[in-house]
């Protein structure tokens, strides 16, 4: 016991030095590539409509300026209404993105990445706090051998990725903490450590979380808690009444953000949720569908997603608040166009408070 005990804590020690020695060797600037918020989709249309000229032109920097500096405009404008705090995607697609451009499975994979980069860049910049993304189902498995080795290397390789670009302070992705989630024990050893090497490195990250959820299904991340819950409760000597929502919820991989889950978005046209964040998308959440591949899913349609999702955000906000859009516009022309000052109230006029107070959610 005891030598396993001095074994265990060699093995956190060496890693340890080894993420530190990584991140010094990161430290002194080395820049990855930015991630531009393409338009890859536009790219590929134009080309297919045969309009290679104009899908030159998107190549010119300026026009990437133009673009970039556009995007970000709109993105702050979106930020003045609210905001998710989780956004999931169902990264669905890959393979008939690479069949339909005559290309193996593995391109099809490592565009899918690229768009998960940029779709983290605008989150980060919109100031989503958590964004959560399906990367392998346990499913997945059933794969031909190759592709799930295909997948498994791609993901360990994109996840040192995201760990470097979170240590870069030049990186839009400076600052993401990375987290990856699901049946674990299903994985490797080596790829484990991988795994838990990046999360320590990227812990110290405050301004964005990741959570990859591999391989992972949600009627399993249930089983966990509930046995969880249940053995906590033999161990602490607690009855069945103890366990609450809350607590339950805690026990659940994403733990503290997993009753978060604010918007959904599944691509390429497939209308089911594939046991996916089961527990997660709250009563108030909203799940929305496109039939663009993964790939192919870019700017705009992302925009517009957030940009329906933050109107009706506020159209539940006004029906909790029980304003009406009516009285609503009444005060703000009454105040703009009579901005009439009212007549101060002292403190002695206010009527006493009452001895209690009960909030009840109007339903
Ligand atoms: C940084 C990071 C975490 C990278 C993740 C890499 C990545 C994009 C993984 C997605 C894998 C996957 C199973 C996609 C589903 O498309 P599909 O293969 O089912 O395609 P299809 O629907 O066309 O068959």
């Amino acid at each position: 016991m005891a030598m396993e005990t001095i074994a265990r804590k060699d093995h956190a020690k060496a890693m340890e030095n080894e993420v530190k020695q990584i991140q010094k060797q990161l430290r002194p600037g080395r820049p990855e590539p930015p991630i531009w918020w393409s338009y890859t989709s536009v790219r590929r249309y134009l080309h297919a409509q045969k309009l290679c000229v104009w899908s030159y032109f998107l190549e010119l920097s300026w026009v990437h300026w133009v673009v970039f500096h556009t995007q970000f405009l709109l993105l702050s404008i979106l930020q003045v209404g609210p905001v998710p705090q989780h956004v999931s995607f169902i990264m669905d697609g890959n393979r008939r993105y690479a069949k339909s451009l005559n290309k193996p499975t593995k391109s099809g994979h490592e565009a899918g990445a690229w768009t998960l980069l940029k779709m983290l860049s605008m989150c980060k910049t919109l100031g989503v706090k958590i964004v959560s993304a399906y990367a392998f189902s346990i499913e997945n498995f059933n794969r031909p051998r190759e592709e799930v080795d295909l997948l498994t290397s791609l993901l360990a390789e994109k996840l040192d990725e995201v760990g470097r670009r979170a240590l870069d302070r030049k990186s839009e992705l400076f600052g993401v903490r990375l987290r990856v989630v699901g049946e674990r024990s299903m994985i490797s050893k080596e790829l484990n450590d991988r795994i838990t090497r990046v999360e320590r490195m990227t812990d110290g990250g405050d301004s964005m979380t990741l959570y990859v959820c591999f391989p992972y299904t949600s009627r399993n991340e249930i089983y966990h808690a509930v046995y969880d819950t249940a053995e906590s409760c033999k161990y602490h000597g607690q009855a069945a009444e103890d366990v609450d929502v809350r607590s339950f919820t805690k026990s659940m991989f994403l733990g503290d953000n997993s009753n978060r889950c604010d918007l959904l978005i599944r691509t390429s046209g497939h209308t089911r949720l594939s046991d996916y964040m089961l527990w997660q998308v709250h009563e108030n959440g909203v799940i929305e569908f496109t039939n663009t591949l993964w790939p192919d899913f870019g700017f705009i349609e992302f925009f517009v997603m957030l940009l329906r999702w933050s109107f009706f955000a506020c159209l539940q906000r006004r029906e909790l608040a029980n304003v009406s859009l009516r009285s609503q516009a009444f005060h703000l022309f009454k105040n703009n166009l009579f901005p009439f000052k009212r007549k101060p109230v002292s403190y002695e006029d206010l009527p006493e408070a009452p001895q209690a107070v009960s909030v009840v959610l109007k339903s």
